[in-house]
């Protein structure tokens, strides 16, 4: 990758560079106006400095001018005194000397009169009396004189004409001015000035007309000397002053010498260095621009590879590689990315290997594939040269199963097992998520190690796989020496390890999942699943061998109530014991299979024609039945339980699954429905009837809805005959099919719930039949209504009959409830509550059926009944059967004992009545009465029996 860096295109650098400038910039400028500042003050100090010496210069020069005039003024009073002496006029008006310094002589009289030599005397200046004492002291007089202009001032000196002797007069001088002011030395561009300090009173300017302001004058004849500023003309000027001492010479005023000069003369120096600056400054950024330029270009262009570089890498291309050269911290910073880049790409590919693998984890069949899958792909992304795993049974200490792939190589599979050291298997177990380095020293996992083949210096990595908690395999990387061990494949070789131990727990939930599919777990019999399979195979096998092929379809009799009534953990017990019963009959190559609930199926292969295969199958279905009589133990209680079997035989009955397992079942509910216990072959008839139950069950749906429903009463009687009550029974006129038995309809709806809508309507129909009689002054009657197990069962059972009961308004105790057995069987608790709950309402209890069922005898006293009703099958077989007998007695003696009434059914025959009745039965129902008749026909019978015992109304309008 190689990139340079452009300054316009890149932020940092333009930043950087904006920055650099400003560094440059900042003190430069700062430097620059510090040193304008210095300078100028500087230039003010020399300037005001050498304006001041130049004061002082022009004062001792006016000094020497003045005491040059006195001495030429003295030497003139000698003259002049001398020649006064001699009475000789005085000439001195053409002595040249004289004439150079002044403009004019006199000579003044004692008395201050002047005596002219050379003076105009108007323009001699008149004397104060302490000047005159003054002369006249010896002291030399210097007076200044005022004109109306400023060229007009003039400087006057005046001395003793002779010394000590006032008398002789006084002598005085006009002071030449070009020759006293005299200002050769003076700068040409300087104002110069001489002021009298008394009187502020300009006395000579260099410059013609100059008048400085009376501020300016009375601010430099505070002080002896100093420095100002002022402005002139709108051009600032810098000025100095020195006071010249003159009352030490002379008797007069000091002199104050002021010189200025305009300060942009002053500050010439520095306009050359203003001139001069920018373009230092200018010259200073471009140096550090391009300095600063080259200095980024230099840095930025490295960092620019680098960003490209992470750039590519968060794209994906993780082969990229950042190449500097400028052996700087760049350039480790380069070498560090190309290593990151290195180890991410290294991850990628363990990612994706890992995520491959994950795949067949999901997908594949067994932990063989991804066994494969991790023996053809770890090496080339862990960068191992050998690679194997092994399944290890810890309990024993083995490796077996070991697989290797060494570099260049397929893989193998070792054929013999390695017995592992001891402490190796306790070190691997104990190694949860880890893993173990072992070198070519280490005696550590030597045995394995040993069978894999290798010769050199190689180091292991050992990594323990863990399935539910257990050491299920390891994993082995071989790297020869002189590489090392690689950070990232050792954290990939754990990763890995986590996966076989997913694949291998899935293998182990695959086969859960599989028995789970196949078997049922209740019994562990084959399911559904199996049956269609292995049957369709044993067709198969039954057709090429020419054999015959038995399908037994089983259900067991009553097998709800064993649910219902003892709960469905007994009702599971049971049907795997059945289940064991049923395996126990048929030989090891048959299939018995549970198809759910209670339902079972054999299929019962290989019969051969010579072997009579009907009569072997009747034979097994015997055995069956027989081996079903002996009791078993369930919820601790013996209990025997039935079974009905229909039998399909291929190919007489069909020739498909299908078909064999329909017939089978149609031929089992044919069995059922001739008194259960037994075993029916399947014929076409069977068939028929089956699909009429189907179609009779979709009938009496709609039953209620189209009115075809009916009640029958069947009348109760007692001793004498006289109906005391009845049963109310159900009738389905069915407007095609004619009058339908509720032998038939009614266990259909018990299957189907439908029982309970049906039930609701009975009672109701009842009510409403009950209050019709005694409407017509019949009875009283008390009419019973049959309550299967599903009904008492229903959760809203007694809320549902209380409804029934406010509704028609029927006293309740008129209404008998007829219940199996099988209700009372099971959660005994719950079912004497909910019958005390059904007696609160004011209801009467009666056991139909009594003795057929599963209860027992001892839960009988607890149960809040009112009336034994004796079975019908029990009655019927009164006269020929002793043991029925017997049980009649034990019945009615029981009932009597618990203070019950009873009742007996299916009383046909005289002598049935007889014999009852030698046995205290109570009451008597059956054909020998009257059959069950229409709810008319029972009126009429009732009014009949209320003619024969003389208590008959008016028949009702
Ligand atoms: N849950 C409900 N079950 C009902 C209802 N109506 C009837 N049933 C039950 O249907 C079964 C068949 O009833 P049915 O054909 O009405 O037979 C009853 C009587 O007709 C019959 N019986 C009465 N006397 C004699 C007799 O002398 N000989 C003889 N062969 N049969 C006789 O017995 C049946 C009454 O039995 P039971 O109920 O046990 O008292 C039957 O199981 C009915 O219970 C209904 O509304 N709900």
């Amino acid at each position: 990758m190689d990139r340079r860096l452009s300054l316009s295109g890149s932020k940092v650098a333009r930043r950087i560079l904006f920055s650099f400038v400003l560094a440059a910039l900042i003190p430069i400028g700062i430097l620059g106006v510090l040193s304008f500042q210095q300078v100028k003050q500087q230039l003010q100090e020399q300037t005001a400095k050498a304006l001041q010496r130049g004061c002082k210069d022009y004062a001792y020069g006016l000094v020497s001018r003045l005491l040059f005039a006195e001495s030429s003024l003295r030497l003139a009073a000698l003259k002049i005194h001398k020649s006064n002496k001699n009475d000789k006029p005085v000439a001195l008006a053409g002595e040249q000397w004289l004439q150079g310094q002044f403009t004019g002589l006199a000579v003044l009289q004692a008395d201050g009169q002047p005596a002219t030599l050379s003076q105009d005397n108007a323009a001699i200046p008149v004397l104060t009396a302490e000047e005159l004492a003054q002369i006249v002291a010896g002291k030399t007089l210097l007076k200044p004189v005022n004109g109306q202009r400023l060229e007009d001032s003039r400087l006057w000196m005046a001395i003793n004409l002779v010394e000590n002797s006032p008398k002789a007069g006084i002598l005085m001088a006009e002071l030449k001015p070009e020759l006293l002011w005299n200002s050769e030395t003076i700068d040409p561009n300087n104002l110069l000035w001489v002021m009298a300090a008394d009187s502020v009173q300009m006395l000579f300017a260099l410059e013609q007309d100059f008048d400085p302001s009376p501020e300016l004058r009375a601010q430099v004849a505070q002080a002896n000397s100093g420095r100002f500023s002022w402005q002139k003309d709108e051009e600032a000027y810098l000025g100095a002053y020195w006071k010249l001492p003159v009352a030490t010479l002379f008797f007069g005023p000091d002199l104050i010498i002021v010189q200025s000069q305009p300060e942009s003369l002053a500050f010439r120096a520095i306009r050359q260095f203003s001139a001069i600056y920018p373009p230092v400054i200018l010259l200073a950024v471009l140096i550090v621009v391009y300095l600063s330029s080259r200095l980024i270009v230099k840095y930025l262009t490295p960092l620019e590879r680098l960003i490209l570089g992470t750039h590519r890498v968060a794209e994906g291309d993780l082969e990229c590689r950042v190449t500097i050269d400028s052996d700087d911290e760049f350039e480790e910073l380069a070498d560090s990315f190309n290593e990151m880049t290195r180890r991410l790409r290294s991850q990628f590919n363990i990612l994706a290997t890992m995520a491959e693998i994950d795949r067949n984890i999901l997908s594949a069949l067994n932990a063989e594939d991804i066994i494969d899958t991790a023996l053809n792909r770890l090496p080339s992304i862990l960068f191992c040269d050998l690679i194997s795993i092994a399944v290890i049974n810890p309990d024993i200490g083995i490796a077996n199963d070991i697989r290797v792939r060494r570099r260049g190589q397929n893989s193998e599979i070792l054929s013999e097992p390695v017995i592992l050291n001891q402490q190796d298997v306790a070190d691997l177990r104990d190694l949860q998520n880890g893993a173990i380095e072992i070198g070519n020293d280490d005696e550590q996992m030597s045995e394995y190690l040993h069978v894999l083949g290798v010769s050199g210096a190689w180091r292991y990595l050992v990594v323990p796989v863990h399935v539910n908690g257990t050491l299920a395999s390891i994993i082995c990387l071989g790297y020869q020496a002189p590489k090392q061990i690689p950070p990232e494949s050792r954290n990939a070789a754990i990763s890995f390890g986590d996966r076989i131990a997913v694949a291998l727990s899935n293998a182990a939930w695959e086969e859960k999942l599989y028995q789970h599919a196949h078997y049922d777990s209740l019994t562990g019999l084959p399911n559904r699943l199996v049956l269609h399979d292995r049957l369709g195979q044993e067709l198969a096998r039954a057709r090429r061998d020419d054999a015959q092929l038995a399908v037994f379809f089983m259900d067991l009799d009553r097998f709800k109530n064993v649910n219902d009534s003892l709960g469905h953990s007994a009702g599971d017990e049971l049907l795997r014991q059945v289940a064991g019963i049923f395996l126990n009959c048929v030989r090891a190559t048959d299939l018995v299979v549970r198809l759910g609930g209670d339902e079972f199926v054999i299929v019962i292969g290989e019969l051969h024609t010579q072997h009579n295969p009907a009569a072997f199958v009747s034979a097994v279905a015997e055995k069956i039945l027989t081996a079903l009589k002996q009791p078993v133990t369930v919820a601790g209680l013996p209990m025997t339980v039935t079974t009905s079997v229909g039998i399909a035989l291929f190919p007489d009955d069909a020739d498909n699954v299908q078909d064999l397992l329909k017939n089978a079942d149609a031929a089992m509910y044919h069995a059922k429905s001739e008194g259960r216990a037994n075993f029916r072959f399947y014929s076409p008839e069977l068939n028929a009837a089956a699909l009429e139950n189907i179609k009779l069950e979709q009938e009496l749906r709609g039953a209620i809805g189209r009115n075809e429903l009916l009640v029958f009463y069947q009348p109760k009687v007692d001793w004498d005959g006289h109906i005391v009550g009845a049963e109310a029974l159900i009738r389905w006129r069915h407007t095609e099919l004619g009058m339908i038995s509720p032998a038939k309809f009614i266990p259909l709806a018990e299957q189907t719930s439908l029982i309970v809508e049906i039930s609701d309507w009975v009672l109701e129909q009842t009510c409403l039949w009950v209050n019709a009689c005694h409407a017509q002054g019949l009875g009283p009657l008390r009419i019973s209504v049959n309550l299967s197990a599903v009904d008492f069962k229903h959760p809203e059972l007694v809320e549902k009959i209380a409804a029934v009961l406010n509704r028609t308004g029927v006293d309740p105790k008129f209404i008998e409830l007829e219940l199996t057995e099988s209700v009372a069987i099971g959660d005994i608790k719950a079912c004497i509550e909910r019958m005390h709950h059904l007696k609160e309402l004011g209801l009467t209890l009666s056991m139909d059926d009594f003795g057929t069922g599963f209860s027992s005898l001892s839960y009988l006293k607890e149960l809040p009944l009112d009336v034994l009703k004796i079975d019908q099958s029990f009655v019927r077989q009164l006269e020929t059967d002793g043991s029925s007998a017997a049980i009649v007695r034990a019945i009615l003696a029981l009932a009597d004992g618990l203070g019950m009434e009873t009742i007996a059914e299916g009383v046909e025959t005289a002598v049935q009545l007889e014999l009852l009745k030698q046995h205290h039965c109570g009451l008597f129902q059956g054909y020998l009465f009257s059959r069950p008749v229409p709810k008319d026909e029972f009126l009429s019978l009732l009014q009949a029996d209320a003619l024969k015992r003389g208590t008959a109304q008016p028949a009702a309008s």
